[in-house]
């Protein structure tokens, strides 16, 4: 029997980097295999090579044991290979089902594409709307549709580049039973997570890549996510420090502000909030119940009455995020190209979106917007020649990184972070955690919404949820446990008006 696929002496290179170095590796019909290693390693790389995106320099591809010269990503789903991208590969202005039609090996209706989109959404627990226009979907949201998409090619060998880094534990549960299941139908599936204890759960192999050269091939069931921490960075990785000091006044609240969502947008409804300088509030919550319109309340991306966000005790609802900065007030969003980063923009030259002070007088402060470029570079170890690079060719990881080193080396006294370590790795993640918390410890007031409870858990001093547009009380982390934050996830927290609701979510969070 043949491997479904072999990769022999895989090179790629690139200006002042050599992102695959030489990678051989198999993997059989059915098989699950992980590909465990640091931002930037060359996982991506290699994907995008095997799904022909990307063209290596040196090397062969074989799949079913027929050598390969796949030129392009449509020819690679032709033969039965598919692709779960990190970066959504979706076009934003086009509904779910057109960009469904524009991944398929087969001509189909808007009609039968919509049906069939329900009919996997449901079978898997990927629900999404097929009307819905991407541009208005929440990140679970994209990725859902990533994933109906690459499932309707049937596909041979599925590739999944970080795929539940924004699902909810429910639909990750879900994900997993149905990879498990297409790969008992012989299909082999190619993963690549920075979740150690999904590694473990999912995966009959794990490789492990670093600096582009694969170090070991193990059964991660026979690790822990220790060992394979340990394996990735080939040391110790960092531990998160402890909270210190007490909080002070309250230095950053949202009045009970109700804004608008439409069928596609979730708003918000009567949110309440304060936050403490010297604390990190963390709002739990599946991506899609108005994280994003809360973060945009308060960043003041979207303006809302004066009186609905105070700063400082003082009216900023109808400021823009400039005026908010200046005042003290960073965000940094969820999506890091387009919204955080321009892609085509070097580095350098993303530290002046949102640098008031690289700027004086009309003209840009070139030497001084290199050196906090450089310094947001070593501080946070982004892995990159140098600060001329596109934001757009670094690693997802490293690029975050970057985002958010870019804000926090900015000192803001408030600071709204939605999904800070999303797609980063386990060392990268405490190197962001580690300095949200020197934030904290210099008496920032801090907000993060993340997906991941753990998350949550290690670093907030408070915990809130959203669901549904409403959000929770916070309360002290030490007075709810991860269970009660996975109910409130459902809206079910005392005093919620969703608490006798027995719908579908409740269900499944019990
Ligand atoms: N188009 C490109 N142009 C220049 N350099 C690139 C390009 N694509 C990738 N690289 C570089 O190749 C190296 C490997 O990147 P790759 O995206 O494969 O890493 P990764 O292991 O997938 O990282 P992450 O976990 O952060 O997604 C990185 O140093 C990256 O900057």
């Amino acid at each position: 029997m043949h491997s479904r696929l072999s990769l022999r002496n895989i090179t790629k290179r690139y200006p002042g980097i050599v992102a695959n170095d030489g990678v051989s590796m198999d993997i059989d019909p059915g098989e699950v295999l992980a590909v465990l290693g640091e931002n930037g390693a060359g996982k991506s790389t290699l994907m995008k090579i095997i799904y022909g995106a990307t063209r290596p320099d040196e090397g062969e591809v074989y799949f079913d044991g027929k050598k390969l010269d796949v030129a392009s990503p449509a020819e690679a789903r032709s033969l039965g290979i598919a692709m779960v991208h990190q970066h959504f590969a979706l076009f934003d202005t086009l509904t779910v089902a057109e960009n469904v039609a524009l991944g398929l090996t087969r001509p189909m209706s808007i009609a039968e594409i919509s049906e069939e989109v329900k009919r996997l959404g449901e079978r898997y627990g990927l629900e999404v709307d097929p009307a819905g226009i991407v541009m208005e979907l929440s990140m679970g949201e994209r990725q859902r549709v990533e994933i109906i998409r690459a499932l309707m090619t049937n596909p041979k060998l599925l590739i999944l580049d970080e795929p539940t880094s924004v699902l909810t534990p429910q639909a990750v549960k879900k994900l997993f039973v149905t990879l498990h299941q297409l790969a008992s139908e012989g299909v082999s599936i190619l993963f690549i997570s920075h979740k150690l204890d999904e590694i473990r759960e999912l995966a009959d192999r794990c490789v492990v890549l670093r600096a582009g050269k694969i170090v070991t091939s193990v059964d991660p069931k026979k690790e822990t996510e220790q060992s394979l921490a340990r394996l990735m960075i080939g040391a110790e990785p960092p531990v998160i420090r402890e909270a210190n000091g007490t909080p002070g006044d309250v230095i950053f609240e949202l009045k009970g502000v109700t804004t608008p969502g439409n069928e596609r947008v979730c708003g918000t409804e009567n949110a309440t909030l304060s936050v403490h300088a010297g604390e990190i509030v963390g709002i739990a919550g599946i991506s899609g119940n108005g994280q994003a319109r809360l973060m945009a309340v308060a960043s003041g991306e979207y303006p809302t009455r004066p009186e609905d966000v105070l700063l400082f005790g003082k009216p900023v609802g109808d400021l823009d995020t400039k005026a908010r900065r200046k005042a003290g007030l960073r965000y940094a969003p969820e999506q890091r190209l387009g919204h955080a980063a321009v892609p085509e923009l070097s580095l350098q030259a993303n530290t002046y979106l949102t640098g008031d002070d690289l700027v004086r007088g009309g003209f840009i402060l070139e030497e001084k917007a290199r050196r906090f470029a450089q310094l947001v570079i070593e501080r946070f170890h982004v892995k990159t020649p140098n600060e001329k690079r596109a934001a757009g060719s670094l690693s997802g990881g490293n690029l975050q990184k970057f985002i958010m080193g870019r804000e926090i080396l900015n000192r803001p006294r408030v600071l709204l972070v939605n999904q800070p370590t999303w797609g980063v790795d386990v060392g990268a993640a405490a190197v962001i955690r580690n300095a949200l918390m020197r934030l904290r410890e210099e008496g920032a007031a801090i907000v993060v919404v993340s997906e991941e409870i753990d998350e949550i858990f290690e670093i907030a001093d408070r915990v809130a949820v959203m669901y549904r547009g409403h959000l929770s009380p916070a309360v002290p982390k030490a007075d709810i446990s991860v269970e009660e934050v996975g109910r409130w996830m459902s809206g079910l927290w005392p005093g919620s008006s969703f608490k006798n609701t027995q719908d579908k979510d409740a269900e499944v969070a019990r």
